[in-house]
C-alpha cells in the first residue's frame, strides 16, 4: 500500500477543505453560468436574442454586478473559458467583481462527452489531457474550484457497468488533477432525468453511480475535504406518470446520499436538471427539513433554476437591468433560505419560476 507517499500536503488540504467550506459556508450555494457557447445559445434563442458574444457578455455582466449582499446566498459562482477573461462596460474582469464581493470563482473544465461504442448511446467525458496545464493557468487566472460533468441515463440497460466505471475513474482523475493544482473539484455525475422510469429506479441507479464514485476518489487518494459533489436529486423521470411530494424526493435523496456519501465530504450542491425554479427551491428545503442524518452542507449549484426569471425578464434589453437582478436575487434568496429550510412560498412567483425546464437528452 503506498502509504508513505502523500498526494497532498498539509498546506494543500488546508487551502482546499477551506475554499470548499467557504463555498458552502451557511446558506451559500453556487451560481452556475458556466453554459457553452452551444448551450448559452438555446437559452439566447428561449427569448429571441442573438447567440454573439457580447450578447452573453452583457447578461452575465447584469447578473455579476447585482448588490453585494448577493454574497449572503452566493458562495461560488461556475464560469465557461469565454467568461473568465470577460470584462463589464467599464473595463473590471468579472472575476474580479466576484471576488470584490467574496465570491468564489470557479470554471468549467470538462470538454463534452464522447460515445461509448457497444453501449446503448452512453458516453464518457473528454478533457483530461492537458488538464493539469489547464488548471495551473486557471489558478493563476484566479479560479479556484473547477466543475467535470459526467451524464449517466436511465433506460434499457442503462446505466451500463462499463458508464458507471468509466465515468467515476475519469470523475476521480480529473478531481486529482484539480487537487494536485489547488482548484476544489466539483465532482457531477448526473443521472439525468429523461425517462419513464419512477423515483425508486432513480434512487437506486443514483446509489450505484455514487458508490463507484467514491470508490474512484478513494483509489486516486482524492482528498474529501477538499471536493464538493454535485449530483441529481432522486425524482422520478421526466416522461414518468407518477407523481411525488417534495417530503417524498427529499427523503429519497437523502437516503441515497446517507448511504454513499461520506461524511468527511463538506457540501453537496445539487444540480437543478430540467426542474422548474420552484420546484428546485421547494425540493432543496424538503431535502434540508428531511429528518435523516445529514453530515454535509445541502445546497444548489444551480444553471437553470437560478437564471430562467432572470432570462425571461431581461429579453436582451438593456433597460430592464433591473428587472433582471431583482429576478435573479429573489431566486437566490429562495435557494438561501432553502438551503438553510427555512424556505416559504409566498405564492407570488412570476410564471417563468414555475415553468420545466427541462430539455430532452441534455448535452452541451
Ligand atoms: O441542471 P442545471 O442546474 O441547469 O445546470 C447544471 C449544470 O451542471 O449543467 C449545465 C451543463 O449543461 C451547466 O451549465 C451547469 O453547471
Amino acid at each position: 500500500m503506498a502509504y508513505q507517499f502523500p498526494a497532498l500536503t498539509s498546506e494543500q488540504k488546508k487551502e482546499l477543505s477551506e475554499i470548499a467550506q467557504c463555498i458552502v459556508a451557511s446558506g451559500k450555494g453556487i451560481l452556475a453560468a458556466d453554459e457553452s457557447v452551444g448551450t448559452m445559445g438555446s437559452r439566447l434563442q428561449r427569448i429571441k436574442v442573438e447567440n454573439t458574444e457580447e450578447n452573453r457578455r452583457q447578461f452575465r455582466e447584469i447578473l455579476f454586478t447585482v448588490d453585494d449582499s448577493i454574497s449572503q446566498s452566493i458562495g461560488g459562482v461556475i464560469l465557461f473559458h469565454e467568461t473568465l477573461y470577460q470584462k463589464d462596460s467599464q473595463g473590471r474582469l468579472f472575476r474580479d467583481i466576484l471576488k470584490e464581493k467574496g465570491i468564489v470563482v470557479g470554471i468549467k473544465l470538462d470538454q463534452g462527452g464522447a460515445p461509448l461504442a457497444g453501449t446503448n448511446k452512453e458516453t464518457t467525458i473528454q478533457g483530461l489531457d492537458g488538464l493539469s496545464e489547464r488548471c495551473a493557468r486557471y489558478k493563476k487566472d484566479g479560479a479556484n474550484f473547477g466543475k467535470w460533468r459526467a451524464v449517466l441515463k436511465i433506460d434499457n440497460q442503462c446505466p451500463s457497468h462499463l458508464a458507471i466505471q468509466e465515468n467515476a475513474n475519469t470523475l476521480a482523475r480529473y478531481a486529482s488533477i484539480c487537487q494536485q493544482n489547488g482548484l476544489v473539484p466539483i465532482v457531477e455525475p448526473e443521472v439525468i432525468a429523461d425517462g419513464d422510469h419512477d423515483m425508486e429506479h432513480c434512487q437506486y441507479v443514483t446509489e450505484k453511480v455514487l458508490a463507484a464514485v467514491y470508490k474512484a476518489l478513494n483509489d486516486h487518494h482524492v482528498y474529501l475535504e477538499g471536493t464538493l459533489l454535485k449530483p441529481n436529486m432522486v425524482t422520478a423521470g421526466h416522461a414518468s406518470t407518477k407523481k411525488y411530494t417534495p417530503e417524498q424526493v427529499a427523503m429519497a435523496t437523502v437516503t441515497a446520499l446517507y448511504r454513499t456519501v461520506p461524511a468527511a465530504v463538506p457540501g453537496i450542491c445539487f444540480l437543478s436538471g430540467g426542474m422548474s425554479e420552484e420546484d428546485a427551491t421547494l425540493n432543496l428545503n424538503a431535502i434540508n427539513l428531511c429528518p435523516l442524518p445529514k453530515p454535509w452542507k445541502l445546497s444548489f449549484s444551480y444553471g437553470r433554476a437560478l437564471q430562467a426569471s432572470a432570462l425571461a425578464a431581461w429579453s436582451g434589453k438593456a433597460a430592464n437591468k433591473k428587472a433582471t437582478q431583482e429576478a435573479f436575487m429573489k431566486r437566490a434568496l429562495a435557494n438561501c433560505q432553502a438551503a438553510k429550510g427555512q424556505y416559504v412560498h409566498t405564492g407570488s412567483s412570476g410564471a417563468a419560476s414555475t415553468q420545466s425546464l427541462f430539455t430532452a437528452c441534455y448535452t452541451y
